[in-house]
């Protein structure tokens, strides 16, 4: 009788046999049918689905650029039964692009939001690792990098999907997680990371022998939002520790053209596929869009007589502020307008955040969210995104709306407009190419005021009236920090009656609009010799007064109490008048541990002035000198800090490049005699090539998801995903 061992042993060969057979056919086929650089495969005419698929007769391939059915493509077996329990027909974006990206192009992908983007670099990535041979030894192969957390989960849920009947290991690197120790040590180990930029930052810094020198492919989803200034700190520290030779994909409904960011990432020729660059519209056609002009101070009424009149569907409601998501959600649970209401939001924890996410995909109800989720998140069957906040510019409105009207669904959307902001409106109309919306009167004789409501509530809970103080502030302040201003004016507010509509008995003070006014009164004072010709404010008073409201921001959610008094005497008006008082300033940047000293006056001494001998008259000569040798070894320090840098990462590399030799040459050897046991962890700790999922939300969790991996192998994937549904529920229960 043949031993077991043995048959296992021989199974394991013949598998790994046909899989470099495997890769060895879709090489050939990838390079035999490789569309021409700028070439549309759009342009192909697809092959008839019954025809033949991979080798031919003759020898040849089956040409794929233009191929409408993902069992056309020259990916593997292994990716298209994934694909194919849930996708046989390949959007457009996914035909565009599919043909250069596994030709191993760079690619900046926009297509239109809800057409399938994901797909587009996730068949790639797998094929990519896949073709090389990736293994777990290998380490860090591919790096995927989304703006928000939910999008990172989501983003790894899909690659667990398609990527189920491969040997890859996936890690979610997201922050606000209190396993990051746990990440740390797995990390090396995980061939695809799924992350935010923060969190991949932080492992980058953090992480002993954090590796990604060996990365064969970068994903940026969302890549203008990535890209943007708010990112820009994370992603130059991160694009300047990952390796130059590389395959680079970019996609979003909204891409960057900017040739400064694209030089930031090194890309190589890429190619720009813009699938609806000539369609008639930048949203999805079947999106129905109003736009409805609404005072400030009706607001809230219509948005919950709208919450009312549509309590069978699922509704997803845009606001700029977490103090706004919260104040709207609380109040309104507290009114009971008879469907589930949820809020989404960033100072969330992100358990939550993720639990909340999950039941808003599954349950008919009312999402309040702040732009948290108003890019990539594929909500299933929304019915209508409302953006009760105007949002910031274009993009930010095509990506909010985008969140309906999914790939073949239907949706609606509603914008709601101050009349001060309806160039707004105008703005969405002039755009090419188009944004269908039209202009709405609303009905305001269906319209149920809460107002009074909301007052009552407010008296009776402290916390809801602290909560509409919030709301009440950092709207306007957001709409003071606004850069459009055309469409933002928060002057043209009707800030009392606003604060009256949150049911807030008095208006909070605000002191950038107290210093605005109290200007204002200052400049009606002022004699017409002192404006310029067209009567504006003189350039340097300009300068003085946007100097005075950026000092104001600072204290804006802290109005001082003495504001009162400032109003109340007519003396502190007029400023000039008002002997000033001096006032101590702390300078921030001022390194740690050095030591400010002051001359008998009261001055503070330069730090090289106080080194030198004030009572020579070579003074100048030799604080020159300490100033040049001073950036001498300044400049001595930097260089040799680089080359220490160089040379300790010189080191790693080779140590990792041994051991993983070491380790491959193990693995191999494993695989030829392998004892039967179907263990995830060898000895050393590294995992054997076999599927591992790094996600997981607290050490709880962790242990338990570990125990059911470790103990029942023969738990499939989707118990698996069942069951850490339910922990997830259980926790947030
Ligand atoms: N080829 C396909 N066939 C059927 N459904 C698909 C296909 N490709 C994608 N989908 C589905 O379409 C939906 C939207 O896809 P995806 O999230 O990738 O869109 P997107 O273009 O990335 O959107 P956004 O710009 O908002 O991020 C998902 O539910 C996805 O499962």
């Amino acid at each position: 009788m043949r031993n077991p061992k043995t048959k296992k042993s021989n199974a394991r060969k013949q598998r790994r046999l046909s899989e470099v057979e495997e890769i060895e056919l879709l090489d050939a086929w990838i390079e035999s049918g490789k569309p021409d650089s700028g070439s549309n495969p759009l342009a192909f005419p697809p092959p008839p689905p019954s025809a033949p698929v991979g080798r031919l007769a003759d020898g040849g391939f089956s040409p794929y650029v233009g191929c409408k059915l993902f069992q056309q493509l020259p990916i593997s077996q292994k990716t298209k039964d994934g694909l194919k329990r849930k996708y046989t027909e390949m959007s457009e974006i996914q035909r565009a692009s599919l043909p250069h990206t596994l030709s191993g192009r760079d690619v900046l992908g926009a297509a239109k939001t809800g057409s399938g983007k994901t797909l587009a670099f996730i068949i790639p990535v797998l094929e990519k690792l896949y073709r090389a041979r990736w293994g777990p030894e290998d380490g860090v192969g591919c790096i995927i990098i989304s703006p928000t957390k939910e999008l990172a989960g989501q983003l790894f849920e899909e690659f667990k999907f398609v990527g189920k009947y491969h040997s890859l290991s996936a890690g979610l690197l997201i922050g606000g997680r209190k396993d990051v120790e746990a990440e740390k040590e797995r990390v090396n180990f995980l061939n695809i990371l799924v992350c935010t930029p923060g969190r991949l930052l932080q492992h980058m810094n953090e992480t002993p022998n954090f590796e990604c020198s060996e990365l064969q492919i970068l994903v940026l989803d969302e890549a203008d939002r990535i890209l943007d200034a708010g990112f820009r700190y994370e992603v130059d520290a991160i694009i300047s520790q990952l390796p130059k030779h590389r395959q680079t994909l970019l996609f979003s409904a909204t891409q960057t053209k900017s040739v400064k960011d694209l030089a930031r990432l090194s890309l190589k020729d890429p190619e720009y596929i813009s699938v609806h660059a000539e369609s008639v519209t930048a949203t999805p056609e079947r999106l129905k869009q109003i736009a409805m002009e609404v005072p400030l101070d009706q607001k809230l009424s219509m948005l919950w007589s709208f919450i009312k009149s549509h309590l069978r569907s699922k509704i997803l409601v845009f606001l700029s502020t977490c103090k706004q998501v919260k104040f709207v959600y609380e109040t309104f649970k507290k009114l009971r307008p008879g469907i589930p209401l949820k809020c989404l939001h960033g100072r969330m924890k992100q358990i939550v955040r993720m639990a909340i996410y999950s039941q808003f995909c599954e349950e008919t109800s009312v999402l309040f969210s702040t732009d948290v989720a108003s890019r990539g998140l594929d909500f299933p069957a929304v019915d209508w995104v409302v953006q009760l906040d105007c949002p910031e510019d274009i993009p930010a409105y095509i990506h909010r709306v985008g969140r309906t009207a999914r790939f073949a669904s239907e949706g609606k959307s509603v914008l709601f407009l101050l009349p001060s902001e309806l160039e707004m409106f105008r703005k969405l109309q002039a755009v090419e190419p188009k944004i269908p919306i039209q202009l709405r009167k609303a009905n305001t004789q269906r319209m149920q005021s809460i107002s009074g409501l909301l007052s009552s509530l407010l008296v009776k809970f402290p916390t809801l009236m602290e909560l509409a103080k919030g709301a009440f502030k950092t709207y306007l302040r957001s709409i003071k920090k606004q850069k459009d201003k055309e469409v933002f004016d928060l002057f043209k507010l009707p800030i009392d009656d606003f604060a009256a509509s949150l049911g807030l008995p008095m208006t909070p003070k605000v002191r950038f609009i107290q210093q605005k006014t109290k200007k204002n009164t200052e400049s009606e004072e002022t004699t017409d010799s002192e404006n310029n010709e067209d009567g504006s404010r003189p350039a340097s008073d300009e300068k003085q007064h946007l100097e005075g409201l950026e000092e104001a921001e600072d204290d804006v959610l802290f109005p001082k109490e003495s504001s009162v008094e400032i109003e109340d005497n007519p003396a502190a008006v007029f400023p000039l008048k008002k002997p000033k008082k001096k006032k101590l300033k702390i300078n921030v940047l001022r390194p740690i541990g050095t030591r400010i000293k002051y001359d008998d006056e009261g001055n503070i001494i330069p730090p090289l002035a106080a080194l030198a001998d004030t009572q020579h008259v070579d003074v100048l000569v030799r604080l020159d000198k300490v100033k040049e040798r001073y950036e001498k070894l300044k400049e001595e320090m930097k260089q040799r800090d680089k080359e220490d840098k160089v040379l300790h990462r010189q080191r790693l590399r080779e140590k990792r490049t041994k051991e993983k030799m070491k380790l491959k040459r193990r693995r191999e050897e494993d695989e030829e005699d392998d004892d039967g046991l179907d263990v995830d962890e060898t000895e050393s700790g590294v995992p054997k090539k076999s599927k591992l999922y790094f996600h997981s939300d607290d050490d709880d969790a962790n242990e338990k998801r570990e125990d059911v991996r470790l103990k029942t192998d023969s738990v499939s994937i989707a118990e698996q995903e069942e069951l850490a549904l339910k922990l997830l529920n259980s926790m947030h229960s």
